[in-house]
């Protein structure tokens, strides 16, 4: 099946099909077995980020050729439709396992692990499907879409700071291959970024939990609407040129 992307909005970009479903279960036990050794998804017997969710963070180098091949295949995909798209260099993966339905809250991905500039938060879906909302004010309604094990959820360019969530793991809602998965029905996220200025201290960001830092998320929210109120302060409307009329001949 050939790729197909569609724009949800220019710099939000769902590309499918990219992997045949043997690359999908064997990127995900792949990913599973990682995730029970040492830096994978457990710290003292407890899954290190919630109550449901393990994380592995990282550089590039760590992981197969593979992951590459995919973020470099959705990026291109996503550039031939959407414009706006920025291109981006992979130098981290953050894989996160999510064995139960719970999601993740709403947040901007602002941290410095998370990559500085627009380039884009590819993010690929593995195993049962999720709802993920998103918005670019605090007040808007949100909107949702459902992403599916082999999608992969692009935000760069005019979207790259928008608020997103996890609103529910469908663990109902899963591909044939992961019937026989060893641990039972689960979510896995690998999100690749582009985050030169973090090489080499990937430590600092290996437990990282954003819900201890929602002071910096307010901060940002905060500074967005400074620099709004400032420019709409400093908007002249421009002057009309008055063209007179032609008289006719
Ligand atoms: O698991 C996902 O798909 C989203 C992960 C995410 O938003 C993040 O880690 O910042
Ligand atoms: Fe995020």
């Amino acid at each position: 099946m050939p790729p197909s992307a569609t724009v949800l909005e220019p710099g939000l970009v769902v590309v499918r099909g990219l992997l045949s479903s043997a690359e999908e279960e064997r990127t995900a036990r792949e990913a599973w077995a990682i995730g029970q050794g040492n830096g994978g998804f457990y710290k003292d017997g407890a899954l290190n980020a919630a109550a449901g969710r393990g994380r592995i963070y990282d550089r590039a180098e760590r992981f197969a050729a593979h992951y590459k091949a995919t973020c470099d295949a959705a990026v291109a995909e996503a550039r031939r439709v959407d414009p706006t798209m920025p291109p981006m260099l992979f130098t981290h993966l953050l894989i996160n396992c999510y064995l139960t339905r719970d999601g993740l809250m709403w947040h901007r991905d602002i941290y410095e692990n998370d990559g500085k500039s627009d380039h884009p938060v590819v993010n690929l879906s593995l195993g049962a499907a999720c709802r993920f909302g998103w918005k670019h004010e605090r007040q808007d309604e949100g909107q949702s879409v459902v992403l599916e094990s082999g999608d992969v959820l692009l935000f760069g360019g005019p979207c790259r700071y928008i608020l997103h969530t996890i609103e529910e793991i469908l663990l109902d809602t899963t591909p044939p291959w992961m019937d026989g998965f060893e641990p039972g029905p689960l979510r896995f996220s690998f999100t690749f970024r582009d985050a030169p200025e973090v090489l080499g201290r990937e430590e600092e960001f290996r437990f990282f939990k954003f819900s201890a830092d929602m002071k910096e998320q307010d901060d940002f929210d905060k500074a967005r609407r400074d620099e709004r109120a400032a420019l709409a302060r400093a908007y002249q409307p421009p002057k009309m040129a008055v063209v007179p009329a032609t008289p006719a001949a």
